[in-house]
């Protein structure tokens, strides 16, 4: 009874569905029992001493009611109130003793779940880190958040309370129907008989709960993946408007969580007080059926009061394995979740032998295919060489397909069909920590972590000393206002720590990508949501890091482009159109009427070029072809 039952398959459960429905996946009843043996035997020695200490303490406590059954039957043999008092003083000894081993057991217990709950954090975040972006993304950040909170803490408490006291009052259980049995066998049958409707009510609750709990799981997991995309995305729901929609989706969201806890508050309201009336059957059925065989000379009332008063006493720890059960069926629910980490895609070649090294910087692109989940093929046959140390600007269409060709060659994403390699080596086997070091995509987005100054940058490179953090620092003109911190690098960001305004933010991301020190630079709309001030000044910065690095820029003005060593066109996922400036102006194709467009009718029909198919914006790699350094606003 003490190991968590997982009886109907949930219908969320398969990993394979879950994956390519962005979802992360949830693991099995037999993954779970697996994970669980395999948390045991890591504290193996614990975990024996947690159960033999258990079960002495079981066996100490069935000395009570033995007593008082031989009290009753010495005092009707005749021997009076001098049986009770040779008897009371073994039986508080008895009491004493049991108390003492049962809260020896319960600190070793708890210590137990203590350190397997350890372990389960730990492989948790092992887990966490070594997920692919492309995964977290699609998955959404509530339902990790969701796993790597309520789910883990539901995990611990469960191990910690639930574990330790399961073990004790499953012994004590098999010990008091053990003792019933070897005191009477006629009489221990009609009690194992009187429990037939706690095993009824309990199957029938286990046969719903894992499900109705997981449902829940996935309900509460939406709420919070919709609550925190809507406060992430406040600016944007504010802009557009969205708010109506987002309230009507947040209720829908709020209304199926509801609908998930009114089931299993359902279960619980069925199962707890059907189980309350069963306990008292066996009492009864053993009192009536005792009187019977007494009435035949086959027991005497000692015998029949002392069973009675072991099956009384299942009441407790039945009890407690009951409401622990109720526990293990919600906390299996959320490791189930926890565990099912586990069976989602790993970041390539983490944890793996080290793929080859890169011959030289050449990124080459051979006949990519791409498509996001199930969707439509986005890239239909890319090829592409970026050259070591040349510009290349990709223009195009909105919906070409240039972010995520970007997305591609900075690894985040891997091809569904073709290659894209760095020096010869493709790009999705190489390691996080090594790709950092070939290419890195510099997009809009720029996280300060909650952490100081100190702790934002050594993200890039674990070991720089505080000297190449500052001439990073330097590089990208932050120095000053970093300097000018309480604190200077040990100032706390983030959330509760010092505010960052947009460009700092952009700042200490570029700091970071200078500390990585990466041959490649691949830049997606790295200013676009910035004001004209911050972008100029973050576009100074973008300006150091770019130098001496390959770039490829998705180019929103063609000045971009026209500074570009050379121009790559993207339209409907494929590359159309591919050389310098002057060679696609003077083959008068797409670009050529995209550059008329855009040079004839001058800057202020920029917008023109865009409703001609090039996307508005500023990444800042104006800054990159050097003849032309600042934006164009
Ligand atoms: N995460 C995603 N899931 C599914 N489809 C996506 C995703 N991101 C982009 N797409 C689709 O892939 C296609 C190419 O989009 P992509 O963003 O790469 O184009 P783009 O040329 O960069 O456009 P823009 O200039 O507007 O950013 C589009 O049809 C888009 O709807």
């Amino acid at each position: 009874m003490t190991a968590p039952a997982h009886p109907a398959p949930a219908p969320r459960e398969s990993g394979a569905g879950e994956r390519e429905a962005g979802r992360l996946p949830v693991a099995g009843a037999a993954e779970v029992r697996r994970a669980a043996v395999r948390l045991v035997r890591a504290d193996g020695r614990a975990f024996g001493a947690v159960l033999a200490l258990n079960a002495v303490t079981a066996l100490v406590g069935l000395a009570g009611p033995w007593l008082v059954g031989r009290m009753v039957d010495e005092v009707r043999a005749g021997a009076g109130t001098g049986a009770v008092d040779r008897l009371a003083p073994w039986l508080l000894l008895t009491a004493l003793v049991e108390m003492l081993l049962s809260r020896w057991a319960r600190y070793l217990g708890h210590r137990f779940g203590e350190r397997t709950l350890a372990r389960i954090r730990e492989q948790f975040v092992d887990r966490v880190l070594a997920l692919p972006a492309s995964v977290v993304e699609r998955a959404g950040t509530g339902d990790l958040t969701a796993r790597g909170t309520a789910d883990v803490t539901a995990v611990g408490t469960a191990l910690r309370d639930a574990g330790p006291q399961l073990l004790i009052s499953s012994a004590q259980v098999l010990f008091l129907f053990g003792a019933v049995l070897l005191l009477n066998p006629l009489l221990g049958v009609c009690g194992l008989l009187g429990t037939v409707g706690i095993g009824c009510a309990l199957r029938w609750y286990l046969r719903r709960a894992r499900t109705a709990y997981l449902a829940e799981g996935a309900a509460n997991s939406d709420v919070a993946e919709i609550l925190a995309a809507t406060a992430e995305g406040a600016r944007t729901v504010d802009l557009l408007g969205l708010g109506r929609r987002r309230i009507s989706a947040s209720r829908e969201a709020l209304a199926t969580s509801r609908a998930a806890r009114l089931r299993t508050l359902f279960l619980r309201s069925v199962f707890f007080p059907a189980v309350d009336f069963s306990y008292v059957v066996p009492v009864a059925v053993v009192l009536t059926a005792g009187g019977v065989l007494h009435r035949h000379g086959l027991v005497s009332v000692g015998e029949v009061v002392a069973a009675a008063l072991y099956l009384r006493q299942l009441t407790e720890p039945l009890d407690t394995i009951l409401t622990h059960v109720e526990q293990l069926q919600s906390s299996g629910a959320s490791f189930a979740r926890v565990e099912g980490l586990a069976g989602a895609p790993r970041t390539e070649g983490a944890g793996r032998a080290p793929a080859a090294e890169p011959a030289d910087d050449r990124i080459d692109v051979r006949g990519v295919r791409f498509s996001y989940d199930r969707g439509e093929e986005v890239l239909h046959g890319v090829d592409l060489t970026v050259r070591p140390g040349e510009r290349l600007a990709v223009v195009g269409p909105s919906g070409a397909g240039k972010s995520t060709l970007c997305r591609l060659l900075a690894g985040i994403d891997a091809p569904s069909e073709g290659t894209v390699t760095v020096g010869g080596v493709p790009v999705s086997s190489l390691g996080p920590e090594r790709l950092r070091r070939q290419v890195v995509l510099v997009t809009q987005e720029h996280h300060v972590f909650l952490g100081t100054v100190r702790d934002n940058l050594r993200i890039a490179e674990p070991s720089a000393p505080d000297g190449e953090l500052w001439r990073a620092l330097t590089a990208v003109g932050a120095d000053g206002w970093v300097a000018a911190l309480p604190g200077g690098l040990d100032c706390l960001l983030g959330s509760g720590g010092q505010a960052t305004d947009g460009s700092q933010a952009q700042q200490l991301a570029l700091a970071r990508v200078v500390l990585a020190d990466p041959h490649t630079l691949i830049l997606d709309e790295a200013t676009a949501l910035l004001d004209p001030a911050s972008a100029r000044s973050t576009e100074r910065a973008l300006a150091a890091v770019l130098s001496g690095r390959t770039v490829l820029a998705i180019a929103h003005r063609l000045h971009t482009a026209h500074d570009a060593d050379r121009v790559a066109v993207m339209e409907e996922g494929r590359v159309t159109e591919l050389g310098t400036h002057e060679s696609l102006v003077a083959a008068g194709g797409t670009y050529a009427a995209l550059w008329h467009s855009w040079h004839g009718e001058g800057k202020v029909s920029a917008t023109g070029a865009e409703s001609a198919g090039v996307t508005g914006g500023a990444p800042g790699a104006g800054t990159a072809g050097g003849s032309r350094p600042g934006p164009v606003d």
